[in-house]
């Protein structure tokens, strides 16, 4: 049976784009993609990039506090302007969208700007209807934001809403504790927005390692976020220019805008996933298996649609091995066990790698070492902010299992640290390396004593047993 391509792509973002890139680039396979908005994806367009950006935006009050604390006695942020910011934006995505398209234009990928779906395990259909055949097919359409399914909801902005608004709102309510809750609440109140973050547990960041989900929550109260915990709107409705806010307990606030950050969830619908046979999970994201395969042979996932690891460089390692896998003979896995991420919160980021101490004490005796300082830069400048460093080693091995970063910049230190920790890194290991003074990621090869020993070999035999 003869086709119109080898490999014919659905979506244009982070996964989508490298799979395309090298199928054709590097190993010469005839490729299209079809992508129904702008290319690039959530990271480029409304994610990763833009967010990163707005949090460069933020931080302006903050760099002057510290120049005056560093004796430059007049330094002011000066008067942010909304539309100045977003024109640059906008020309920086235009030319991130223009380097995206030159990259697959160059590598000979047949770009096409619609939205397309499957027909049958070999074929999909444009939204004009036209019909094209692919040996394999590679679904790459990514996540949307999740509602939290309440009366009202449609007045909330979703976190694409961020990037397009006309200005700053004077006061608004941010719902969700997970990433993006806690990056944005940190933009919004850092752009001079009235911000409070309503979140229904009893820290944000759930999953992350509890310490530091604390030092989080504590830092977004001292940058001015009003931080309500325990605390779930339940309906929304339009008061003149505000929304009205009904809280589960009854509590009635008004806002100049809610912001949902309440989860994302795989994009299928309506791709006639379910027709073709493609199995799907709970949360409608396509199962597949370690090689990115789906139920039916010829159809592949890559990226948030798959809901493994929901990072930017995991789906792009994912496109890049089916890729190389099914085009190039040359077979890759990708590990998703040790994967870093960090989250861009200001003053202090917190990056991660490996497991949390809760994990690592289920786990079996772990030793901690912790090391709760006020870094050098900002204690001058009259800051009490606190950067806490942990490492948590296997007692019996001594190989580092996890790492955990709150402190500036601790996404650029993580990414360093995720090399030894990938290689199996022992704390004799880190201990080996000598310092660089005077730095912050010293810290990291210089805790000598275990702050505390956890987990016990009762839990260490669970473990054994439940795995044997
Ligand atoms: C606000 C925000 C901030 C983030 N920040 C970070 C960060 O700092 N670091 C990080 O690692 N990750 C971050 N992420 C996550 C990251 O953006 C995603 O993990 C990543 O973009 C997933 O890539 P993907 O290829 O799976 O999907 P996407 O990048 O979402 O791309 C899917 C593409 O498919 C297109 N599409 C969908 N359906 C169709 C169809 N039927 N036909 C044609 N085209 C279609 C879409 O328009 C989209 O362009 C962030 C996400 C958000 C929302
Ligand atoms: N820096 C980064 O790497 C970065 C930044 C942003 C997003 N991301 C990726 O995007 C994903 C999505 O981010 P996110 O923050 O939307 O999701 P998330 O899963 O991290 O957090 C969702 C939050 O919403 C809450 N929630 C869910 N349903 C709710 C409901 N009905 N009512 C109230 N609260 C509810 C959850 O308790 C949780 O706190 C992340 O998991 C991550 O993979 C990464």
């Amino acid at each position: 049976m003869t086709f119109d391509f080898d490999l014919f792509v659905i979506g244009g973002g982070s996964g989508g784009v490298r799979a395309a890139r090298i199928a054709a680039g590097e190993h010469g396979a005839r490729v299209a993609i079809a992508e129904e908005s702008r290319m690039g994806g959530t990271c480029v367009i409304r994610g990763c990039v833009p967010k990163k950006l707005m949090i460069f935006a933020s931080q302006a009050e903050a760099a002057a506090a510290e120049a005056r604390g560093y004796g430059w006695k007049e330094a002011t942020a000066g008067q942010f302007n909304w539309d100045a910011f977003k024109t640059r934006l906008d020309s920086e995505l235009d030319r991130l969208e223009g380097a995206y398209t030159s990259g697959l234009v160059g590598a000979d990928v047949t770009i096409i700007r619609q939205r397309a779906r499957l027909v049958d395990s070999h074929t999909v259909e444009l939204a004009d209807g036209q019909r094209l055949t692919a040996k394999h097919i590679l679904i790459a359409v990514g996540g949307r934001p999740q509602l939290p399914g309440i009366p009202g909801e449609e007045l909330g902005m979703i976190s694409d809403d961020l990037f397009l608004m006309d200005r700053v709102p004077g006061r608004i309510l941010v719902v969700g504790g997970g990433f993006i809750a806690c990056e944005f609440a940190t933009i919004l109140a850092g752009l001079g927005a009235k911000t409070t973050l309503s979140y229904r547990g009893d820290a944000v960041l759930r999953g992350f390692d509890d310490e530091m989900r604390g030092h989080v929550t504590q830092q977004l109260r001292n940058i001015g976020v009003d931080v309500q915990l325990g605390s779930m709107p339940s309906a929304l409705a339009k008061a003149g220019e505000e929304i009205a806010v009904t809280f589960a307990d009854g509590q009635v606030q008004r806002y100049d805008a809610v912001m949902w950050a309440t989860g994302r969830q795989p994009y299928t619908k309506g791709l006639g996933l379910e027709e073709v046979g493609v199995k799907l999970g709970r949360k409608g994201q396509i199962v597949v298996d370690e090689w990115s395969q789906t139920s039916v042979p010829s159809i592949f996932a890559v990226g948030d649609v798959t809901d493994r690891v929901n990072l930017t460089p995991v789906a792009i390692r994912e496109g890049h091995s089916f890729a190389d896998t099914v085009f190039g003979a040359r077979p890759r896995k990708v590990d998703h066990t040790l994967v870093a991420s960090a989250v861009y919160t200001r003053p202090h980021e917190l990056a991660t790698i490996g497991l949390t101490e809760e994990e690592a004490a289920a786990r079996g005796p772990a030793d901690v070492f912790v090391s709760s300082f006020r870094p050098m830069r900002s204690l001058f400048a009259g800051s009490e902010a606190r950067a806490v460093m942990k490492l948590i080693v296997d007692a019996t091995t001594d190989k580092v299992l996890g790492c955990h970063i709150f402190g500036p910049e601790a996404g650029e230190m993580i990414q360093m640290v995720a090399i030894p920790i990938g290689m199996g890194a022992t704390k004799a290991d880190f201990d080996n390396a000598m310092a660089v003074h005077p730095t912050l990621a010293e810290e990291l090869v210089t805790m000598r004593k275990p702050t505390r020993r956890i987990g016990d070999s009762t839990a260490a035999q669970e473990v054994q047993a439940v795995t044997a």
